[in-house]
């Protein structure tokens, strides 16, 4: 874990460097403190030589002014490594994020990986910044300090440092229990925000079923949880400040106590006796360094230790080494043997085979659950087969890198995702850096140009979260435009219309329908009416396969296809 953290200091070694040399020269200046007054009371004071001594209030005084700048300079850039450093675990913990599976996300709480990204890397920066610093500048003012009282007077050096390695044990000691309470708390606020972020994302459904107490009460339990875990560490905290404190009064009333015999012994001057309390006084600081590194350390490392976990994690997807990179496929699809199930559960398919020519339209049906959208979802690789193969143009999509892989396929779903942002910035995540040129032709083909013109800022238009100020029929004419950016030789239409009016379902239908010219296109639907021009029509059923065919053959073969067109006209039959 140690060199894990180490590693990151790396870009940062001069910076390092240099806040560390300052650090030590403001810690030596500390220790020449007690020396300077030493001197004053023992070789100035007698001589009653008041030049000399306003001499050594003016060299004193700049002492402290350069200290004060080697000060500013631990502080400012010191911290300013830390949040470099704290910016950089965030910037590979995102990434590490982003490349992790579709069934990790699945599995993963959004409020978790939120927690991850900020509050627990929140005193990383700190630590990194005050953690081997200040640890050296620590030790060496306290050694310094230990060796200045040695040269002074052994006997009471050796006296007042034999209470320094008890201060020390404390401080671990204490910082253990720390340690274990802040786990605790890093993962109280995780699931705080899990709560939070599903409240909000889902209050429409909690204000439609008037849940909001309900709500109320499940988020008072997760902050209860919160509040027990921070007032644990703020206990551990209390108790470790008192005693921390006592423990160091009662080392300087002992050295004032032990200096005071020595003098009376005649073993001390009067100068070596306030050097003595001085320096017994500087120690306190690097102590209450270690003290404060020591109570940062458990915070710092308890999100540390969460952040390597995940860190550590192996994507479940990767690149196999000699994986190739294509930049246009025809569109030629196979599935061979396919067998999956998500997480070991029951197999959804079990030997899924068929294959799709280049520029065909299939359209897949069958009873709810029967694994329509799982057999699309193999595709772009958003999940794993676990037997079978896919093929691309006759290559396993396992030979072909994710990326190359991916920018083949588009899917556009009924639950269409919008970002929070404007109108312009949805369409061009198709093609990154569009020109507003070909955004417009985009909306055009989608039939959104009138859409948007009506809106007051066009397509500077903010749409809001997942697109929440649009209508079903606009978010879904936003993703088809976006898609004609992409431009992808596959395409995958999810019962893309499934939600609409029927007016705007037949606009939409077009508009996809010339998306799909010159593509493959997959296209999962319930309503029968609106696959009945596909090439061909899959019949999925919980054994795979089981009909293929035209719409016409398919109703000829009387099987079930016929049944599932003969229900859905019965149903709009009564219905109208
Ligand atoms: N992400 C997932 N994790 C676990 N199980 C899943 C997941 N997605 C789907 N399933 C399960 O896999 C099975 C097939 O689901 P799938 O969505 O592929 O069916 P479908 O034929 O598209 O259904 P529908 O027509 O209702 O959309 C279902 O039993 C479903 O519960």
């Amino acid at each position: 874990m140690l060199r894990a953290f180490m590693s990151y200091y790396k870009p940062y070694k001069a910076l390092f460097a240099f806040t560390l040399a300052c650090g030590i020269l403001a810690g030596a200046l500390e220790l020449a403190f007690p020396l300077a007054i030493n001197y004053v009371i023992d070789n100035l004071l007698p001589s009653g030589n008041w030049q000399l001594i306003l001499w050594g209030g003016i060299g004193l005084f700049t002492m402290y002014i350069l200290n004060g700048g080697f000060h500013y300079v631990v502080t400012y850039w010191g911290h300013k490594l830390g949040i470099n450093i704290e910016t950089d675990m965030r910037r590979d913990l995102f990434s590490h994020i982003q490349n992790q599976s579709v069934q990790y996300f699945d599995n993963t709480k959004t409020g978790h990986l939120m927690s991850r990204l900020t509050n627990d890397l929140m005193d990383i920066g700190e630590i990194a910044h005050h953690g081997p610093e200040e640890l050296a500048i620590s030790i060496m003012t306290l050694l310094g300090a230990f060796g200045i009282m040695l040269t002074i007077n052994w006997k009471l050096a050796i006296l007042t440092f034999v209470l320094v390695p008890f201060l020390i044990l404390f401080t671990y000691y204490f910082g253990k229990k720390m340690s274990v309470a802040m786990t605790m708390l890093f993962g109280s606020i995780a699931d705080f925000n899990s709560r939070v972020e599903n409240n909000v994302t889902g209050i429409r459904v909690v204000k439609a079923f008037v849940n909001e107490k309900h709500e109320m009460d499940k988020f008072q339990t997760n902050n209860n949880h919160f509040r027990f875990s921070k007032l644990a560490s703020y206990k551990i905290m209390a108790k470790h400040t008192a005693f921390s404190q006592i423990l160091m009064k009662f080392l300087l009333i002992f050295v004032l106590l032990c200096g005071t015999w020595f003098v009376i012994q005649g073993e001390l001057t009067y100068g070596e006796f306030v050097a003595f309390v001085l320096l017994a006084n500087v120690m306190v600081g690097p102590i209450q360094k270690l003290n404060a590194v020591m109570e940062m350390y458990p915070k710092g490392i308890a999100g540390f230790r969460r952040y390597l976990d995940l860190l550590n994690m192996k994507p479940e997807q990767e690149d196999r080494p000699d994986a190739i990179h294509v930049d246009q496929v025809k569109g030629e699809i196979t599935y061979k043997d396919v067998v999956f199930g998500y997480e070991n559960k029951d197999k959804v398919l079990k030997g899924v085979n068929f294959s799709i020519k280049a520029g065909e339209t299939v359209a897949l049906v069958g009873p709810s659950g029967a694994g329509k959208t799982t057999i699309t979802s193999l595709l772009p690789r958003f999940y794993e087969v676990e037997s079978g193969e896919i093929l691309i143009d006759q290559t396993s999509i396992h030979d072909l890198t994710m990326a190359s892989l991916r920018e083949q396929i588009g899917v556009v779903q009924q639950d269409v995702f919008l970002f929070d942002a404007s109108i312009r910035e949805n369409i061009a995540y198709g093609k990154l850096g569009a020109t507003d040129e070909e955004i417009w032709k985009a909306a055009e083909q989608a039939q959104m140009t009138k859409i948007i013109q009506s809106l007051p800022e066009g397509l500077d238009t903010l749409i809001g979260e997942r697109g929440v100020k649009l209508s079903g029929g606009q978010k879904q004419r936003l993703s088809i435009a976006r898609m004609f950016l992409k431009n992808p030789a596959i395409l995958i239409l999810d019962e893309a219309t499934s939600a609409l009016d029927t007016e705007t379902e037949s606009a939409i239908q077009q508009a996809l329908a010339e998306l799909s010219v010159g593509r493959t296109t997959i296209v999962i639907a319930h309503r029968l009416a609106t696959i009945k021009e596909a090439d061909r029509i899959f019949v999925v059923t919980e054994n795979g396969i089981e009909e293929e065919g035209t719409h016409q053959e398919l109703l000829q073969q009387k099987g079930t296809y016929s049944r599932l067109h003969q229900a859905q006209f019965d149903f709009d039959y009564a219905g109208a």
